[in-house]
């Protein structure tokens, strides 16, 4: 199984349900938001479910479930405001790492791989978010939601990052927990590993065909070995 990722020589990580539980701050955040246009307030699950586009589609989603109806461009802006003004003051108070999460990117650092996050989520809290959690060094490169004119599942974020670090894709792997992951590795022709604990809009992440489907973090080691500088130099 150490030569199924044989040509890999960097990883981009997905965030949010892949390397953090954010679900119960953000639900705070959507359900404060509601409240605030007079509407009732999301329950965790929902949030679960609707989570893995951006903070502008989890607040149209959450509008949606809100008002039973489409809200109009005025409510979603404003709703979004609140959002980000909420989510800002309590990014990380319930958020947490999954379970052998840092130690793994330690060892993936130590054993030659180049490490990126690629996220969905807005940049502005990307960072904050983790410095807080301790993980911010691991990554060269960090792309949120609105870094640049595509998010996933458009290829345009890994492609990017290619581009940026003069790789072909075929040596880039995806690691996420949705198909907007999976869809964006198949698109930029990168391979995929799909974690099973995240969220996936409560469908299984395995349907989106991703090379890998893994139930733990950790496990990804035993997939990805040490490169040696041989192998840099041939892959
Ligand atoms: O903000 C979101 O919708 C989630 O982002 P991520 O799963 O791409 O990290
Ligand atoms: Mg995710």
């Amino acid at each position: 199984m150490t030569e199924m990722f044989k040509g890999v020589t960097a990883i981009a990580f997905d965030l949010d349900g892949t390397l953090v539980d954010s679900v119960p701050d953000l639900t705070v955040a959507c359900a404060e938001s509601l409240q605030e246009q007079g509407l009732p307030r999301c329950s965790e699950a929902s949030v679960r479910s609707w989570v893995g586009n951006g903070a502008e589609m989890l607040i149209r989603r959450a509008l949606a479930w809100a008002l039973d109806d489409q809200p109009s461009e005025m409510q979603v802006s404003e709703a979004l405001s609140a959002f980000k003004r909420h989510y800002e003051a309590n990014l990380t108070g319930n958020s947490r790492l999954y379970p052998g999460v840092s130690d793994t990117l330690t060892r993936l650092g130590e054993r030659g791989y180049r490490l990126a996050l690629i996220t969905n989520k807005p940049y502005q809290f990307v960072p904050p978010l983790l410095e807080s959690l301790g993980i911010d060094a691991h990554f060269e490169v960090v792309f949120g939601g609105d870094s640049l004119p595509e998010k996933k599942p458009s290829p345009l974020p890994l492609l990017h990052l290619c581009q940026q670090w003069q790789l072909p894709p075929q040596q880039l792997l995806m690691v996420g927990d949705s198909r907007n992951d999976v869809d964006a590795a198949h698109a930029a022709k990168a391979a995929s590993v799909a974690l099973t604990y995240g969220y996936n809009h409560g469908e299984p992440v395995e349907d989106s065909q991703p090379s890998l489907v893994l139930d733990n973090f950790e496990t990804l080691l035993a997939y990805l070995p040490a490169k040696t500088e041989e192998t840099i130099q041939n892959d």
